[in-house]
């Protein structure tokens, strides 16, 4: 039987790359996609030394549409089908509204909420042309159920990512295609090392105070890691998830609770 086929769009490390190896061993053929070409190229080297498993890299910038409808069809090309696209990639940075660059906020909202935008429509587009159904999970965040200071052009790209999800869940299900999204709350990666490095500095503190501040906001104590994340993706993509649609699981620990 052949593998099922998930694209991961910013795979080439952190939660993207948790996912793709989680994924991976699960009998999913990846497609490790990311701006980065040389991470994604390692990626996908550490997929296929394992036995069994099969990836391949792609360069995107999923803030333009040309390119990821590109990813689709060379992944369609490459493997023969699509089963699953993770709308993962995302960028981040700390600044109050009244500081923040008018640059840095257009490419951040390009990059989140349009790239997520790019790959529903990709995705969709494909899966209806196959007339298989198909699943669309996308990267939200704790900051898509309540903003924090400095972060208000994330915050807002996020949040908009849980209403375009839910508009898609509608709109795709009649064709078999769910969506759904994951929030995580504070993960070790180099995302969130920038975020508390940038936030350490404006506060005046050191990084080791700031992400101790966080993390003491923590019920379980500990931030996640991105193997934690990759569980949550694992369910959301198995048949187990079937019949969840339009809906959004936070994984912060235990941070906030609605
Ligand atoms: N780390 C955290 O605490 C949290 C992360 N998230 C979200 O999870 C997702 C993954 O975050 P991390 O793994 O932490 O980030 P990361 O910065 O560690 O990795 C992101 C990856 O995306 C790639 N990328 C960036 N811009 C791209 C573009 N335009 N096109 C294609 N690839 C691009 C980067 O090259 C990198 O490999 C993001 O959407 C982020 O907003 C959400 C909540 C918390
Ligand atoms: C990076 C991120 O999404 C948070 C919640 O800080």
């Amino acid at each position: 039987m052949p593998k099922k086929v998930a694209i991961i769009t910013g795979s080439g490390r952190g939660i993207g790359a948790a996912i793709a190896k989680q994924l991976a061993g699960e009998g999913y053929a990846i497609a490790v996609a990311d701006i980065d070409p040389d991470t994604a190229d390692q990626v996908a080297n550490d997929i296929n030394q394992q036995d069994n498993q099969t990836a391949r890299s792609y360069v995107v910038d999923v803030a333009e549409r040309d390119d990821v409808f590109r990813l689709v069809n060379e992944v369609v090309q490459d493997f023969g089908q699509l089963d699953l696209f993770v709308n993962n990639a995302g960028i981040a940075f700390i600044a109050s509204i009244v500081d923040s660059n008018p640059e840095e906020v257009k490419r951040l909202l390009n990059v989140n909420l349009l790239g997520t935008f790019w790959g529903i429509q990709a995705a969709a587009t494909q899966f209806k042309k196959q007339g298989t159904g198909g699943k669309i999970i996308n990267a939200a965040s704790l900051a898509s159920v309540e903003g924090s200071a400095l972060q208000g052009a994330y915050s807002a790209s996020k949040f908009a990512i849980r209403g375009l999800g839910q508009s898609a869940a509608k709109e795709l299900a009649p064709d078999h295609i769910t969506v759904n999204a994951y929030d995580p709350g504070i993960v070790l990666t180099p995302l969130r090392d920038g975020i508390d490095e940038t936030t350490a500095k404006l506060k005046n503190t050191t990084f080791a105070e700031q992400r101790q501040g966080v993390v003491d906001e923590i019920s379980l104590k500990r931030a996640a890691t991105p193997e934690d994340v990759a569980q949550v993706i694992s369910f959301l993509a198995s048949p187990k998830a079937d019949y969840i649609t339009g809906q959004s699981i936070l994984i912060d620990g235990g941070m906030r609770f609605h």
